[in-house]
């Protein structure tokens, strides 16, 4: 299972049951891992260079996606986001009585976590947990995560003196979701409002459930097999169309469904889950549709005779769900970014200016609900999480159908074979520190 011979002074996978549920440890520090954004204009170009090296992203995809924080003055609004996660996490701790220092780093920008790593070792930690600003499965989401810090470990020469542990994916933690559901109920009473001051009180609506589409070949990879295969096989789909058959999905539309069921205002409305900001080669496909064709599409189909919604019907009402659609034209689209965990620039650009602007276009009233942020119960969800590792809290909460997510992940879980054939070390997993070709 895991070679411990270039882990000598510990075994990373001591106390792991068969279901990736790591026993509690006495972790000495937390790193809050993170994406990274540039600064200022003159980051700008860097930051791009880091997020898409060894790609394939198109250079008109990066000059298109410049001019996005070009707008805002050189600068993601992420950063200033996780330093107030930062402090939040902190403040909550504190309140507990826990007494650990939390670290920040990123994997595009400073700080960056190779030098947040010898900063925790430096400062005599031995033990860490990291909360990644990342809620779902996917290689980007997650994998992602855990090659930084196995890269890492090995760049600073860490490895096998600095344990570093991540917590599990915390979509369907009650935390999480709460946030969503609370902005929703107020999101729905907003753009209702609007609609009864225009004449309009009984306009159809729809609600998009948004996330961040990855490729189809990502999406597939995603999770546990053997879930996987299960969700195949209830939906007799094939992975990879934004249907529910991938992991990825399916956790979205968990999500989806456990929100509306905390808001019930929202019943009859339709929603879909619905993809943003795709940056690959148009040749390789990405899970769709993209946010924005489907907000034309609903718009012109005459209701309830859409493509999609045949679809829907024919896979089981996993495309468009809801019995709303009988109503008249489409009056309204309220967006919940249930896919990010703060308003950063995939939200700022991609919804609040793209798609707000497709919608008006076609005469739409347009609403965007909050992230998470720094919301109460998502700050508290997390260090409940972080309690539940140190083995100060009984259970592991979970809402939904999947249950709470392993701390360690099952082999090639959301696997990437990089460019040169190889893939890159991770930690938390049962294949950890594997830096060898696997096909
Ligand atoms: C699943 C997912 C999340 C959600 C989960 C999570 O939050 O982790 C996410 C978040 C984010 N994505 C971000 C920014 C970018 N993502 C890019 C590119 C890509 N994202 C991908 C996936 C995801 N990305 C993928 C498969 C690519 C292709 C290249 C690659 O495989 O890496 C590019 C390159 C240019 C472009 O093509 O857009 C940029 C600039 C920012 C920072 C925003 C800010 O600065 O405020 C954040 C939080
Ligand atoms: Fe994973």
């Amino acid at each position: 299972m895991t070679d411990t011979a270039q882990n000598p002074g510990f075994d990373p996978l001591a106390g792991v049951d068969e279901n990736g549920t790591m026993a509690a440890k006495d972790y000495d520090s937390i790193l809050l891992a993170s994406f990274g954004g540039p600064e200022g204009q003159d980051d700008v170009i860097p930051f791009l260079r880091n997020v898409t090296a060894g790609r394939g992203i198109p250079d008109e995809r990066l000059e298109e996606v410049a001019t996005h924080y070009r707008a805002n003055g050189g600068i993601s609004p992420i950063n200033e986001q996780n330093r107030a996660l930062l402090e939040a996490l902190r403040t909550e701790l504190a309140a507990r009585g826990i007494d650990l220092p939390v670290y920040w780093g990123n994997r595009n920008w400073e700080p960056y976590i190779p030098q947040t790593l010898e900063q925790i070792y430096a400062d005599g930690h031995r033990k860490m947990l990291t909360v990644a600003t990342s809620a779902y499965s996917s290689y980007s989401s997650c994998r992602q995560y855990r090659e930084d810090l196995g890269m890492a470990l090995r760049s600073t020469g860490l490895e096998g003196k600095l344990e570093a542990d991540k917590i599990r994916q915390y979509f369907n933690h009650p935390g999480f979701v709460a946030p969503f559901a609370e902005g929703l109920s107020a999101g729905l009473a907003e753009i209702r409002a609007e609609l009864a001051a225009a004449g309009r009180a009984d306009g159809r609506l729809h609600i998009f459930f948004a996330t961040h589409s990855i490729p189809t070949s990502d999406a597939e990879a995603a999770g546990p097999r053997p879930v996987a295969a299960e969700l195949q096989e209830k939906t007799g789909l094939a992975p990879g169309e934004g249907n529910g058959a991938d992991v990825y999905s399916a956790q979205h539309l968990d999500v989806a469904e456990e929100i509306l069921r905390r808001v019930p205002e929202a019943a009859g409305i339709e929603w879909s889950l619905v993809y943003q900001s795709r940056s690959g080669a148009p040749h390789v496909p990405w899970l769709e549709p993209d946010i924005n064709d489907a907000i034309e599409q609903l718009a012109a189909a005459p209701a309830g005779a859409d493509e999609n919604q045949r679809e829907g019907e024919r896979r089981g009402e996993r495309a468009t769900h809801g019995e709303g659609s009988d109503a008249g034209p489409l009056a309204g689209v309220l967006v919940v970014p249930l896919g990010f965990v703060s308003d950063h620039m995939e939200v700022m650009w991609d919804l609040d200016t793209e798609a707000k602007e497709t919608a008006e276009n076609l005469g739409l009233a347009f609403r965007r609900t909050p992230t998470p942020g720094t919301h109460p119960a998502f700050v508290s969800g997390l260090v409940d999480i972080v309690e539940e590792r140190l083995g100060r809290r009984e259970g592991r909460a979970a809402v939904g159908c999947f249950g709470a997510w392993n701390d360690v992940c099952a082999p090639n879980c959301c696997v990437k074979v990089m460019r040169d054939g190889t893939v890159r070390p991770t930690v938390a997993a049962f294949d950890s520190e594997v830096g060898v070709p696997t096909r």
